[in-house]
């Protein structure tokens, strides 16, 4: 028989205001240990708040969090067995790298011999070997976050929390970091919580991802379904470029918008129940007027490297992006193709806690 795996962590309607506003608003989730999770939104929607009331720096107005199935509410932040990693470092600038990293196992007072052991095991496991006498000041902005990283991990949490801690770097070393951050997390088999306001980092780092709006949980999934299937507008605007229209779920698998009907995958929503219908760029193909579902007019087009970002306009004013591997004519008249796998639809403010309220008012009837 199946045995249901209990969550390291748990969010059962909580809520928190500062000044009488409302930051998080019945937020609820389970996280599940040994996994890589994200909370990705824009600046403001409450991932640090969730962070801070994991690790018991904030406490929550209403609701239960869990850790372990125990209620941890009223637990104190240093009872808590998780450790948290900033975008700042927040190192002790006075002291050297090894004391930085053994300041955790010393306050337990593990043996001295232990201590070393355990701190060449981290700076190891961060690429710092060699640089255990340097004093911080000595050090670059990536080598700072990799002791903070190291720092953190000697504690050995039961979970790492993480916030936001590669925003500071540079492109390419954040780039590097964020496989190395994962490979860290897979091999020590630790559950990390990382907080981002950056789409593409969520989507290549995470086994789960959380986006978060205005305080609420808009969808959890894995990257690949938040990506394939958005659930509304905000998330299929914040994840990727889209290109978003009103239309209207006529019955199932046929949905109309811009006038014409077109054949989907979706079904199970009232016959025409006013949708969002959402269309990748990367979906939609430019071929001869004859053969497009669509008839546009090329207004606009630049190069990334790697495709031709175009701008189409079809009789109806809407605007179209389409990723194309060559270039077109500004002001050409052509057709725009895609199938039915490539249409995702979506209903009219939708979230996951909308979602869950309707569960649960079906449950308690
Ligand atoms: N101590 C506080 N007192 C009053 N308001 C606060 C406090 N801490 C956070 N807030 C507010 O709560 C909201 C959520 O903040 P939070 O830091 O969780 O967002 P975030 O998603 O992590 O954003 P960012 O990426 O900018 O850090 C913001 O509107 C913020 O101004």
């Amino acid at each position: 028989m199946d045995k249901k795996v209990l969550p390291v962590i748990e969010f059962k309607n909580v809520g928190l205001s500062f000044d009488n506003n409302e930051i998080l608003k019945n937020v609820s989730f389970e996280i599940e240990a040994g996994q890589f999770y994200t909370l990705l939104g824009p600046s403001g929607s409450g991932k640090s708040t969730i962070l801070n009331l994991i690790s018991g720096q904030l406490s929550a107005d209403a609701g239960e969090i869990l850790f372990d199935g125990k209620v941890i509410n009223n637990i104190p932040a240093e009872s808590r067995r998780v450790n948290t990693v900033f975008q700042n470092y927040a190192l002790f600038p006075n002291m050297t790298v090894f004391d930085n990293v053994a300041f955790g196992p010393k306050l337990k007072k593990m043996p001295k011999d232990k201590i070393k052991a355990k701190v060449r095991e981290m700076l190891a496991l961060v690429k710092l070997e060699a640089f255990e006498n340097r004093a911080i000041q000595e050090l670059s902005g990536g080598q700072k976050q990799r002791v903070a990283i190291a720092r953190a991990l000697a504690n050995e949490p039961d979970v790492l929390l993480l916030d936001e801690p590669l925003s500071a770097l540079d492109y390419k070393l954040r780039k590097q970091m964020q496989s190395e951050l994962r490979a860290i997390q897979k091999r020590l088999g630790i559950t990390f919580i990382f907080v981002t306001h950056d789409q593409e980092e969520a989507l290549a780092m995470s086994d789960w991802i959380f986006i978060m709006n205005d305080g609420k949980i808009q969808q959890n999934g894995t990257p690949v379904d938040i990506y394939d299937e958005p659930i509304n507008h905000f998330v299929a605007d914040f994840i990727g470029e889209s290109n978003i229209v009103n239309g209207v779920m006529k019955q199932d698998y046929l949905v109309s918008f811009v006038n014409k009907d077109f054949e989907n995958l979706d079904a199970g929503m009232k016959p025409n129940e006013p949708v969002e219908v959402v269309l990748r760029p990367e979906d939609l193909d430019l071929v001869p007027v004859e053969q497009g579902k669509l008839i546009v007019t090329i207004a606009d087009q630049s190069f990334r490297g790697d495709f031709y970002e175009i701008t189409a306009i079809d009789d109806d004013q809407n605007e179209w992006k389409v990723q194309a591997t060559n270039p077109s004519t500004v002001g050409a008249r052509v057709g725009l193709d895609f199938g039915p796998e490539d249409i995702h639809v979506m209903r009219f403010n939708e979230s996951e806690d909308d979602f869950d309220a309707r569960i649960e008012s079906y449950e308690g009837e």
